[in-house]
């Protein structure tokens, strides 16, 4: 039997950081939205008890090293599962871009397998199993938009933002996000206001939340490659209405609301992007 799932991109409305824990992760408060940019999943079921992973991508590790393959193994190991599968991904989601590509290929594998080998797990149970494999995986479980919490794992459900588009440019480096982290300077932050935001999702609006956009790791990657600096001053410049970088980046985003505006924002990046998407937000 084979079963096709969908695995979508996340961005960060909002990121702040509270403080370093003794476990060496960071505290973190933030506020994520699914996106209409996914990677496609196809699961099949093998007759031996092996974990395959094909994938044409080059920056895709096809062994224990990817995380879809770890979910897989993880459900095999705690339920006692003596079973094989062939975990197919078609890489659409640009790879270490900030965008929890890699997080949301697990996600869609845990959500999967759950129906494939009929495991009547919950999608609670499934989030805290995805936790064990990364901290944005439980997010990229339920989807929608979320405050996400204590290393990224604690997760409460919120509206989704109002219909509007998302224009995405990754240069090409990609970015380690332990490296940002750990770059990260905890003693001199500039906090988003995560009330304002949440306050603004909850009354539908899209100018509070293009003004409380905010992420604290963007000044830390912009220090690191100054290109990304570059990216957003076009964004802002071709008119989009807000433009932050997602997650530990390099990805950089701009929230535009008119179509008549997406298209001279998209072939103006094109210009010195090789990775630009226009997609629309997903946040339910
Ligand atoms: C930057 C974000 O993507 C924003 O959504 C997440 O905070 C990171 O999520 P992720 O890539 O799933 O992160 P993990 O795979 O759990 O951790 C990668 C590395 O990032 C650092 N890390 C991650 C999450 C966190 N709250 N504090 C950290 O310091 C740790 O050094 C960790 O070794
Ligand atoms: N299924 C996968 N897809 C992409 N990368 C994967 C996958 N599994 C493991 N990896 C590894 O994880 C690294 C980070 O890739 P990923 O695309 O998940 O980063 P990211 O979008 O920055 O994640 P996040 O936003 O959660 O920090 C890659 O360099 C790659 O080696």
């Amino acid at each position: 039997m084979r079963l096709l799932v969908k695995a979508p991109a996340k961005i960060n409305l909002s990121l702040d950081v509270l403080h370093k824990r003794p476990d060496g992760f960071h505290e973190v408060e933030m506020i994520m939205t699914t996106i209409d940019l996914a990677d496609r999943i196809e699961l099949t079921n093998l007759s031996d008890d092996t974990i395959n992973i094909l994938s044409h991508n080059r920056f895709v590790p096809d062994d224990g090293r990817n995380l879809a393959y770890q979910a897989a193994q993880l459900l095999k190991d705690r339920l006692d599962i003596k079973k094989g599968v062939a975990i197919s991904i078609d890489k659409v989601i640009p790879v270490a871009a900030g965008l929890a590509g890699g997080s949301s290929d697990a996600a869609a594998t845990l959500k999967g397998l759950n129906r494939l080998w009929d495991l009547g797990l919950s999608l609670d149970e499934l989030a805290e199993l995805g936790s064990e494999i990364g901290s944005d995986v439980s997010f990229c479980v339920y989807g929608g938009t979320a405050l996400a919490t204590g290393r990224g794992e604690k997760i409460e459900h919120l509206p989704a933002p109002p219909n509007c588009w998302v224009i995405l440019a990754k240069p090409t480096i990609g970015v380690s996000t332990a490296d940002v982290y750990r770059n990260l300077d905890v003693s001199n932050i500039q906090h988003p206001n995560t009330e304002a935001m949440i306050s603004a999702l909850n009354r539908s609006s899209y100018s509070d939340i293009c003004a409380n956009l905010g992420n604290v790791l963007e000044s830390v990657t912009l220090d690191m490659y100054p290109e990304v600096a570059q990216i957003k001053d076009q964004m802002e410049r071709f008119g989009a209405d807000a433009v932050l970088m997602s997650g530990s980046g390099p990805t950089v985003y701009g929230l535009v609301q008119y179509e008549s505006r997406l298209h001279r924002i998209y072939n103006g990046l094109r210009g010195f992007c090789d990775q630009v998407f226009a997609v629309r937000m997903l946040g339910e």
